[in-house]
């Protein structure tokens, strides 16, 4: 089991291709899918004890894994019972069903055990949960010789009587009201009369409230894979086992924090890719013969407000800046903050390494003027708030034209002004943003998503939820322009600042205020 840090985040396509190169070099899906069976089986029974275990399948290859897992963890000598949605479609699951001796519960029917597996769907799912996969509804002993006399497993046309109506078959959920009760049709499949209170997600959240421990195959069955959507009320689950690889929503929001602890199991797919999960960054401490403009001098211009800019400078010097220079009319901040009135000659000092303009410089005139003075420079610069907001339009188009690297930190409203708004997933749309500006793109909030101009993307564990408190992001545009002016390229600069500021959140427990995190900020950079 592998954590996530520094590892690939692989979408459905990604996953797939690297799948078939695994095939092409001679592999099949059967053996995947046995070496996932493997690998899940042995973290399930380090995570399960000795309790019982009630595996739920799906139709595709996340089934056919949850059909594998069971044969072993039985084999172990664990009480385990599955519970399927519908027969296995694949010629991987199908083999797979076929291993499985026991009885198989219609997924309606199933009863809790102490441990949940959901294996209902992976990288396949398309569409929200309460759209019921299709079935023939032929329960004949031959083709389900598991199954006990008289169940069957949920069938289209049985369970098309308690599709929610809001549910569209891409998957989004509207609020069009509770499950319309249908009289069931006649025939072979009306015999078993499903309750409209019980889709899939409502039965799968009802399993799990009655489970100690979930755990889910790949992925909770519910979300998409590429872009952190949940597509229907699924459960949270303890654990989510990765297979091969991460992928986007392990980490993006609000799928993320459906997904526990994730862990990312060998299967023997190599997965490679330029869009990775923040890692731990390598910063040694200064060398012997380091000086103050060795370690890097960040300027950073004031504004109306000059507590953020204070902030940000606290944090640039605490994040190991050698020189932090405060370019307003604020004489306030630690003695070791260097004040200067703003000019465009203090501006122009050839030994700032780098330029952080935005927080707390208001929107006015002068702040207008300000920003025009910095893009002047010729400095790499770090570009946050109200700078952001001013950026619009021309200045925008301009900037594509400097030569100095340049990295904007958005939250999400200062993403859509600049950027626009749009439904597509936060991965996709920093990526168009900084190829776009030429910038590289600190797209913040609950999953922070770093890109480059190049596609390169590295995404962000999920941080503390106490930094939703205001300053926190000028104490993040301060730690990232001190790693810039200490000379890592942007895009190292903005994932060194990103770490060093949940790390200081994390030092910082709970209602910590941004001043304490930008002190913070020390501990953390120490700790490396
Ligand atoms: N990559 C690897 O290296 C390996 C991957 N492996 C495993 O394979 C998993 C991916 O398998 P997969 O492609 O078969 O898709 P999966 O998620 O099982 O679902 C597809 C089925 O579900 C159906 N369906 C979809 N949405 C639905 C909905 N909302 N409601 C109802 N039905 C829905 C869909 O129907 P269709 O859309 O075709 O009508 C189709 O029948 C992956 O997550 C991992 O666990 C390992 O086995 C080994 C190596
Ligand atoms: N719920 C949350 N979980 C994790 N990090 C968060 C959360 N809310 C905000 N943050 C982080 O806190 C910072 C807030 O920055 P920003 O919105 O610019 O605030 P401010 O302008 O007040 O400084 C960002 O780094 C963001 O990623
Ligand atoms: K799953």
């Amino acid at each position: 089991m592998m954590p996530l840090a520094g590892q690939p985040l692989l979408t459905a396509a990604g996953i797939r291709a690297a799948e078939d190169a695994a095939i092409a070099a001679g592999a099949t899906v059967g053996s995947v899918m046995a070496r996932a069976g493997q690998e899940i089986a042995a973290a399930v029974r380090r995570l399960a004890g000795a309790n019982a275990i009630l595996i739920v399948c799906g139709p595709g290859n996340n089934g056919g894994d949850g059909y594998v897992v069971a044969r072993l963890l039985r084999e172990a000598g664990l009480d385990v019972r599955i519970a399927a949605l519908a027969e296995p479609k694949t010629d991987a699951a199908k083999a797979a069903r076929a291993g499985w001796a026991g009885p198989i519960e219609p997924f309606v029917d199933a009863k809790p055990a102490p441990i949940l597996i959901d294996a209902l769907f992976g990288t396949g799912l398309t569409r929200g949960l309460d759209a019921i996969p299709a079935e023939n509804g032929d329960t004949s002993p031959a083709r389900h010789p598991g199954l006990e006399p008289g169940s069957r497993f949920l069938t289209e046309e049985a369970a098309g009587h308690r599709v929610k109506p809001g549910v569209t078959n891409n998957g989004a959920e509207s609020s069009s009201g509770p499950v319309a009760p249908s009289p069931a049709k006649g025939g072979a499949q009306s015999d078993r009369t499903i309750d409209s209170a019980t889709p899939i997600a409502t039965k799968l959240r009802a399993l799990a409230d009655a489970a100690q421990l979930t755990i889910a195959i790949d992925l909770p069955s519910g979300v998409t894979t590429d872009d952190g959507r949940v597509l229907s009320a699924i459960p949270s689950y303890d654990v989510t086992l990765a297979l091969a690889a991460a992928k986007p929503s392990h980490l993006l929001q609000p799928a993320a924090r459906h997904c526990g602890a994730v862990r990312i199991l060998d299967i023997g797919v190599p997965a490679a890719s330029s869009v990775q999960v923040l890692a731990r960054p390598t910063l040694p401490p200064p060398g012997p013969d380091a000086h103050k403009y060795s370690r890097g001098m960040v300027a950073i211009v004031a504004g109306s407000m000059p507590g953020a800019a204070r902030l940000a400078s606290s944090a640039a010097m605490r994040a190991g800046a050698g020189y932090v220079l405060l370019l307003g009319d604020d004489p306030a901040g630690p003695d070791a903050l260097v004040h200067k009135p703003f000019s465009t000659e203090a501006i122009a000092e050839t030994r700032i390494n780098t330029l952080l303009i935005g927080p707390g410089l208001g929107r006015d005139a002068a702040a207008e003027a300000r920003l025009d003075a910095a893009l002047a420079t010729a400095h790499p610069l770090v570009i946050d708030g109200d700078a952001l907001h001013l950026l619009r339009g021309a200045r925008l188009t301009q900037l594509a034209h400097r030569d100095a690297p340049i990295i904007f930190t958005p939250h999400g409203g200062e993403f859509d002004a600049l950027f626009g708004a749009s439904a597509a997933g936060k991965i996709e749309r920093a990526r168009a943003a900084a190829a776009q500006s030429g910038a590289t793109i600190v797209f913040k909030g609950a999953d922070t998503v770093i890109a480059e101009p190049d596609g390169a993307v590295r995404v962000a564990p999920a941080a503390s939820p106490w930094l939703s408190t205001a300053g926190t992001g000028d104490v993040l545009a301060g730690a990232i322009a001190a790693m810039l002016a200490a000379g890592l390229a942007p895009l190292e600069a903005a994932a060194a600042g990103v770490w060093l500021h949940g790390e200081a959140a994390r030092r910082c427990g709970a209602a910590f205020i941004a001043d304490d995190l930008a002190q913070a900020l020390s501990a953390a950079r120490a700790a490396l």
